[in-house]
This record gives structure tokens, C-alpha cells and sequence, in this order.
């Protein structure tokens, strides 16, 4: 269970939409799972995005069914996160990107502990904060309610794990895929098949367990989801940092070609798959651990 999730928290206004629609314009595999709400739909929005809309009856309802990892009353709506979405797409191996009040925020990491990572967004002053929610159209009913909760949001920067301030767009959009590829090591996987005989030069037999070989080769066969091995680009270098055992079970059920994720830290865009020669040591379950040791290597 590799998948990650990124939340990103702050004023009303300060552009985290902004930030997240931009990035998912660079990263199309970056997920973003709807919340449901009980507001209006604004003009431009439609169903499912960038929300779920419903009545406050069935909100209420599918906070009785579980249907929610945590759910808040904002600015007068009720807001949720769908419980079976996050735990899908974190067993997929995919990397989420969302928008959340901090109190959900602080939920999150708590359902989902590392696999969170709480990113703050702060305006460069609540002059500029108010100009923005002007400029977007709010009126100015909806700007006064949305400033009342201000305080309140900043009292709750300690619980995050990064700060990034939305002064200039395209400072801010960089910082976040920092923030991005220092904690997940990646900022959008990328499907590849790869011939399994290329990857068994680089596994050395010391790290054979023929136990495991053979439990993933009955899964093949027995046509099994499993999760796809990982491939990790750094420096010019390829690592597979998952799935070597992967890799050998596909290839102790006959099987050449299998499907990898590549990765990458420096070089998101180009990338030469002949160029895997290097292998991790040992299986990784901690990003921080696995880039530390590449440094070491790299
Ligand atoms: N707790 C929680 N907050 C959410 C969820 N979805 C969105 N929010 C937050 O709800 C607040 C209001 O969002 P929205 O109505 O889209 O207006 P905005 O303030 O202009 O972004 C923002 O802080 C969102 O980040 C959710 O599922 N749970
Ligand atoms: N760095 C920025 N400089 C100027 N305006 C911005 C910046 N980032 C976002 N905006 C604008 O501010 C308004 C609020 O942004 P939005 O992404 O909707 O905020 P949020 O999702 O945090 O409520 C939008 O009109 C957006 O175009």
C-alpha cells in the first residue's frame, strides 16, 4: 500500500483550487476524489465536480451508513470525504490531491497516518486574501462569513507538515510539487511494460525468497490483482525499489511482459527504461528511508 494523499488547507480564497487544477493539468494521473456537500452549486461546477451535491436529508443519511472518513459544518454547509474512494485509490497505489478544511485535515492523518502529508496555504496577507475573494465574485455576505473562520484555521497550522505561501502562482505551484516529491518521492507514477528479463540481471540471487517467488506466481495464475513494481528514476539512475519478487514470480509463471510504475525525483519527463542497472537492498515500506539510502547511492 503505497498510495499517498496531499492535503492542502487554508483561508477561503487563498487558491488552493487554483493550485490543485494547475497541477493536475501538468500531472494527469494526480487523483482527485469529490467530496459531497450540502452548498449550492456554483456556476461552472456540475455534478461530481468539483463536488458531490446533495440534500442536507442525504448527507445525514450517509453519515449514518459510515459513508464518511470525517465530515465538518463549514460556512454554514456540511462537507465529507467518502470513506471507500480513499481507502480504493491508497490500495491502488495512487496519489491523491485535495482540498480540505483543517479540522479534516488533522482527520485525515489520523485515519491514514503517513500516507498524509498536511499542506498549509497561506496568502501573503489577508488584504490580498479579501481582494482575491472579491475578484473571484463572492459576495459580500459569503467573504464576511468565510473571514470569520480565519483565526480559527490559523490556530491550526502546528498539525501541518509543510507551509507554502501563495504569493506568486507559479512560486507557490512549484513549491507544492517539492513538497510533493520530498514525501513521496514521485509526483505522478507512469505505467510502463517492461520485459521481466530485464530486470532479473539486477536481482541478485542473495535476495531471492523462493517463498515469495512462489506465492506471487501462484497469483499470477491464478490471475490475481497485485499491486505493479515500482521503478524509481534519480540522478540518471533507475532502481527498482519494490517488486523484485514480483518481478521473478511473473517470471516463474512464464510471463515476459509485466507492467511497471516509473517514477521520478528530478527528471519527471524523460526518462530511459534501458537504463535500469541499480537495485534497492532491501523492500521499502517508508519513502523517507528508501531516498535516503538512494542518496548514499546516487
Ligand atoms: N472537512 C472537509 N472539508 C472540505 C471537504 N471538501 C472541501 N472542504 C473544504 O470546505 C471549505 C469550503 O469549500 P468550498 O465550498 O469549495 O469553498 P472555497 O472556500 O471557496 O474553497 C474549504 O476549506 C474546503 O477545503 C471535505 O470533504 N471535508
Ligand atoms: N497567487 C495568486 N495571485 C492572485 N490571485 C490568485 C492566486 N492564486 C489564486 N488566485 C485567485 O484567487 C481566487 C481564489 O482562489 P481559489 O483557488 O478559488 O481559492 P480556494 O480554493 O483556496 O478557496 C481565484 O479567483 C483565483 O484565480
Amino acid at each position: 500500500m503505497n498510495g499517498k494523499i496531499i492535503v492542502l488547507s487554508g483561508f477561503s480564497g487563498v487558491g488552493k483550487n487554483t493550485i490543485i487544477n494547475s497541477l493536475r493539468g501538468s500531472y494527469p494521473s494526480l487523483v482527485y476524489i469529490p467530496s459531497m456537500t450540502t452548498r449550492d452549486m456554483r456556476e461552472g461546477e456540475s455534478e461530481g465536480f468539483p463536488y458531490f451535491f446533495v440534500s442536507k436529508e442525504e448527507f445525514k443519511e450517509r453519515i449514518e451508513k459510515n459513508y464518511f472518513i470525517e465530515y465538518e459544518g463549514i460556512h454554514g454547509n456540511w462537507y465529507g470525504t467518502p470513506k471507500d474512494k480513499y481507502y480504493e485509490a491508497i490500495q491502488q497505489n495512487l496519489l491523491v490531491i485535495k482540498d480540505i478544511d483543517v479540522n479534516g485535515a488533522i482527520s485525515m492523518k489520523e485515519e491514514f497516518g503517513k500516507s498524509t502529508i498536511l499542506v498549509y496555504v497561506e496568502p501573503p496577507s489577508i488584504e490580498e486574501l479579501k481582494q482575491r475573494l472579491i475578484d473571484r465574485g463572492d459576495d459580500m455576505d459569503d467573504i464576511i462569513r468565510r473571514l470569520k473562520r480565519v483565526d480559527f484555521e490559523a490556530s491550526k497550522k502546528p498539525f501541518f507538515d509543510e507551509t507554502v505561501v501563495n504569493d506568486q502562482l507559479e512560486n507557490a505551484i512549484r513549491q507544492c510539487e517539492e513538497v510533493i516529491v520530498k514525501y513521496v518521492g514521485r509526483l505522478a507514477p507512469s505505467k510502463h511494460v517492461v520485459n521481466v528479463n530485464k530486470l532479473l540481471p539486477t536481482v541478485g540471487v542473495r535476495m531471492l525468497n523462493l517463498d515469495k517467488v512462489n506465492a506471487i506466481k501462484e497469483a499470477v495464475l491464478n490471475n490475481d490483482d497485485l499491486p505493479l513494481p515500482i521503478i524509481y528514476k534519480q540522478n540518471g539512475q533507475a532502481y527498482i525499489i519494490d517488486g523484485h519478487h514480483r518481478g521473478l514470480g511473473y517470471y516463474a509463471a512464464g510471463i515476459e511482459d509485466i507492467e511497471v510504475d516509473m517514477i521520478s525525483g528530478d527528471n519527471l519527463k524523460g526518462y530511459n527504461i534501458d537504463d535500469i542497472h541499480s537495485l534497492t537492498k532491501k523492500d521499502y515500506d517508508d519513502w523517507e528511508e528508501l531516498l535516503k539510502d538512494l542518496k548514499v547511492k546516487s
